[in-house]
């Protein structure tokens, strides 16, 4: 059986101010390199769910194991370094420095992650050389990689952000509805360059979108109506 990159067991999650469990997910099985697409609608818990993906909350019950890994059984600090070094997180809103330049933006994920510099160093690459790459590849021209962030469009911010994500190869990425600004071309090809990058590393995707149309550009759509017992709270 092919390795699990994330795999959960009656993940419980009730927000501190809220009376009942926004989450209570019986099973979850996410295998290595696998791109999946987690759909539902509003309010349905899916950012809720991504932050216990990456660790910045932690289930009330149950288990959740990432990357082998179960994160609430570490420190803040530690989850803190867990999640730097391997997991890549594409935020709706970007969260590009605005006054950095194109090139800080992406090179700061290298900046917080040793391991993932001594990734590309064991492929012979320094930082800079990948930053390069990545953004000629997500079709950043050159002669913005010196401009500051938020002079950018909103499409070519997003796919800086894919390259911040990417740099260093983490096992996982995490995409929080980063298309809902771009028009259907823009969102197609968005996806296309981000698919070519995870599968090329083998890197496990978990993107979240409302739109049903995307589900042909992933292996699996994950329905979290279907495996969410509380239901929708929207
Ligand atoms: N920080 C928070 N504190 C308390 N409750 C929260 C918090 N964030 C989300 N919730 C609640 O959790 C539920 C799920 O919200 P969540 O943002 O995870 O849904 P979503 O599916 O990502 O929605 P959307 O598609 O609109 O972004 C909602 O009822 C929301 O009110």
């Amino acid at each position: 059986m092919a390795e699990l990159c994330i795999a959960g067991q009656q993940i419980e999650f009730c927000w501190p101010s809220q009376s009942q469990p926004t989450l209570r997910i019986p099973e979850l099985s996410i295998r290595t390199g696998e791109r999946i697409l987690l759909r539902g609608p509003s309010g349905s818990g899916k950012s809720t769910l991504l932050s216990l993906l990456a660790g910045v909350n932690q289930p009330t019950s149950g288990t959740l194991t990432i990357l082998g890994t179960e994160l609430h059984r570490l420190n803040q600090r530690r989850r803190d370094k867990f999640r730097a070094d391997h997991i890549g997180y594409i935020f709706q809103q970007f969260n590009l420095l605005p006054y950095l330049s194109v090139y800080r933006n992406v090179l700061l994920a290298c900046d917080f992650s040793a391991a993932r510099k001594q990734k590309l160093a064991a492929e012979n690459l320094s930082p800079e050389a990948e930053c390069e790459r990545l953004l000629t590849h997500l079709n950043i021209p050159k002669e913005l990689w010196r401009r500051q962030a938020a002079t950018l469009s909103v499409g070519q911010q997003q796919r800086v952000a894919v390259a911040r994500a990417l740099i260093g190869k983490p096992e996982l990425i995490i995409a929080d509805e980063p298309t809902s600004a771009l028009d259907t071309d823009a969102r197609d090809n968005f996806l296309s360059l981000l698919q070519d990058e995870c599968q090329s590393a083998n890197i496990t995707l978990v993107f979240v979108t409302h739109d049903a149309t995307l589900s042909h550009h992933f292996d699996r759509t994950i329905e979290l109506t279907e495996i969410n017992q509380t239901g929708v709270s929207a």
